[in-house]
């Protein structure tokens, strides 16, 4: 099993502390020296990128491609995240734990004919589309001897000259649409912008990006963190600023390859949010999950990967109630003004509870399977949510989206992220529950094994255990329930993977030719919903035996995976 991050030492932090980077000099040691990439780039080290190490099977696919001028489509794929354990706390100096979740966002990458002489952003999950001249670009500005960064450089603020060189291209972004969406328009067209001139040069080829994402926006998800991990890892993968990702890769290069990305990610984050923590896109990047604190107010939070999160199943539920963190977080600082001792008390105890789960998660003899874990995991879960309540930081529908889920007995809830409508968690109980007379469903025992895939490994119904068959009539008829109250459910599982890659973007959807169906700009666009997303792109096998399977192709940086440092 993984390593677990803290026991193997190497904390990750938010990037402008980073004690991972290595020096430039020091990057992946591989390969011949470049002296400049094939956009122009200037790199003083040459890392494989993934059409260096193209895998066997796409050898024909390539040959195929051959005789065209222009490279293969590539996608690029980073997940969403959840606050597991201790929100508001972390804003007074406790622990927080975060995880990945397996919604995700999909990047494609097309390359035009160089006539074009353009860079189009299709971005349809907020109906923005634009065109940039790419001669018109101020590229002066940013690749000027006092501004220039290199994809190695750690960029810790934006630079407000580089910003006001934007602004013309920017304001040309929507400029009729209503003002809360050229607001949305504006803040993704600057993230890749900033990026895109950042790591780019003018001999880039054109380019158009298509970005589809299967996570909520604006509901605590880390959606914009999610999308910057793609606009970086894609810009990062075009002037072949990373080596893999491939298997056997060792752990000590994939952490270099997701904290290159990571901080230019930050960077994205940062034209979106202001000053983000850096928690969404190291999560983001890396995947699986982190414990983070900040002690001090001015001083960046240590972010610590815990490798051994296990992959539980998660129910999400969006109430649709759109919440300001802001507003929530002065709630609490109010309270703790009016109340000092109690509301103390109360952020002590959620930092315990975060202590408490750390402490299990991290415990040499930590089994995941293990139902006496799983409900460990649970009650601190319940424990969290009755102290975020006490802190003022629920809604009525979160509250009914809580009853609803309690009176089935199938998990253990709470709000996650700021509250005040946003998202509520449910960490599913390994058995499926019995009525009792008062309707409330309850767990028949707690012994029992936890259900692996394996168990469900079989598409045959009739191996599906009567208590799976159970669990899944519940889920099904509280959808319903949900639904009929206007929350949105999703089912997504934690602790999942951080960014993909798909290179060159061709799956083996099992209805096309030889060789793998090719994704192109229309068949992603026409993909209808999450469904439609994930059956055509998804990391995840769309096997439903098999849901956590990652689909042949995409490819992953994983540090946990080898021992070998
Ligand atoms: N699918 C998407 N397509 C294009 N832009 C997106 C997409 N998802 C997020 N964004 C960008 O990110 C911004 C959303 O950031 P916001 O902080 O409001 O939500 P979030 O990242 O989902 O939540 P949180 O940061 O609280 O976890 C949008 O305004 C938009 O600029
Ligand atoms: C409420 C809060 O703890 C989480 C918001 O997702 C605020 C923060 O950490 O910045």
């Amino acid at each position: 099993m993984a390593a677990n991050g803290s026991l193997r030492g190497r904390p990750y932090h938010r990037p402008d502390t980073l004690q991972v980077s290595p020096s430039p000099a020091s990057l992946t040691p591989l390969s011949t020296p470049l002296s400049m990439s094939s956009q122009g780039t200037q790199t003083p080290d040459r890392s494989p990128s993934p059409l260096d190490t193209m895998p066997a099977q796409w050898q024909p696919q390539l040959k195929r491609k051959q005789s065209s001028p222009m490279m293969p489509p590539f996608m690029v794929s980073a997940p969403g995240k959840v606050i597991v354990y201790g929100e508001h706390a972390v804003v007074h100096g406790k622990a927080a734990i975060a995880a990945a979740i397996s919604l995700r966002s999909y990047l494609l990458v097309s390359f035009l004919s160089k006539s074009h002489r353009t860079v189009t952003l299709r971005f349809p999950d907020i109906q923005l589309e634009h065109t940039w001249d790419l001669d018109d670009l101020p590229w002066d500005a940013f690749s000027a001897k006092s501004k220039k960064k290199y994809y190695y450089d750690l960029v810790t603020s934006l630079d407000p000259d580089l910003l006001t060189a934007l602004q013309p291209h920017i304001a040309t972004v929507s400029p009729k649409v209503p003002e809360a969406s050229r607001k949305i328009h504006h803040a993704s067209a600057t993230s890749f912008l900033y990026l895109f001139l950042s790591l780019a040069s003018r001999k880039t080829p054109p380019c158009v990006y298509t970005l589809r994402s299967t996570i909520p926006i604006g509901a605590g998800l880390g959606s914009s963190a999610s999308i910057a991990v793609c606009l970086s890892t894609a810009l990062l993968l075009q002037i072949r600023a990373l080596a893999g990702p491939h298997p056997d890769q060792p752990p000590r290069e994939c952490e270099t390859q997701i904290e290159r990305i990571n901080r230019w990610a930050y960077v994205g984050e940062m034209c979106i949010h202001g000053n983000p923590s850096g928690v969404d896109n190291t999560v983001a990047s890396g995947g699986k999950a982190v414990l983070f604190q900040r002690t001090q107010l001015d001083k960046s939070p240590t972010v610590t990967p815990i490798w051994n999160f296990p992959e539980l199943p998660l129910l999400l539920v969006n109430t649709r109630q759109s919440r300001s963190t802001k507003v929530e977080v002065a709630k609490v600082a109010t309270l703790r003004r009016k109340h000092p001792v109690i509301a103390e008390n109360i952020l002590d105890a959620i930092g315990q509870i975060t202590e408490s789960a750390h402490t299990l998660l991290t415990s040499p003899g930590f089994d995941p399977t293990s139902p006496a874990s799983l409900e460990h995991l649970g009650e601190l879960v319940t424990m969290n949510h009755g102290l975020l309540v006490a802190l003022g930081v629920s809604h009525p529908k979160l509250e009914r989206i809580r009853e609803l889920i309690d009176h089935t007995g199938i998990g253990w809830t709470k709000l996650t992220g700021a509250g005040g409508g946003g998202c509520a968690i449910t960490i599913l109980k390994p058995q499926a529950p019995v009525q009792n007379g008062n309707g409330v469903n309850h767990d028949t025992s707690s012994s029992s094994e936890y259900e692996s895939s394996e168990e469900t490994d079989s598409c045959s119904a009739s191996i599906i255990s009567s208590g799976t068959k159970l669990k899944h009539k519940i889920l099904d008829s509280l959808e319903v329930k949900l639904e009929n109250e206007g929350f949105e459910k999703f089912e997504t599982t934690l602790a999942g993977d951080g960014v993909g890659v798909l290179w060159p973007a061709v799956l083996h959807n099992g209805n096309e030719e030889e060789g793998g169906e090719e994704i192109d700009q229309e068949k992603f666009l026409r993909a209808e919903g999450t469904a439609g997303i994930e059956r055509l792109v998804g990391v995840q096998s769309s096997r439903k035996s098999r849901q956590r399977d990652v689909r042949e192709g995409w490819r992953f940086w994983r540090p946990w995976e080898t021992d070998v440092l």
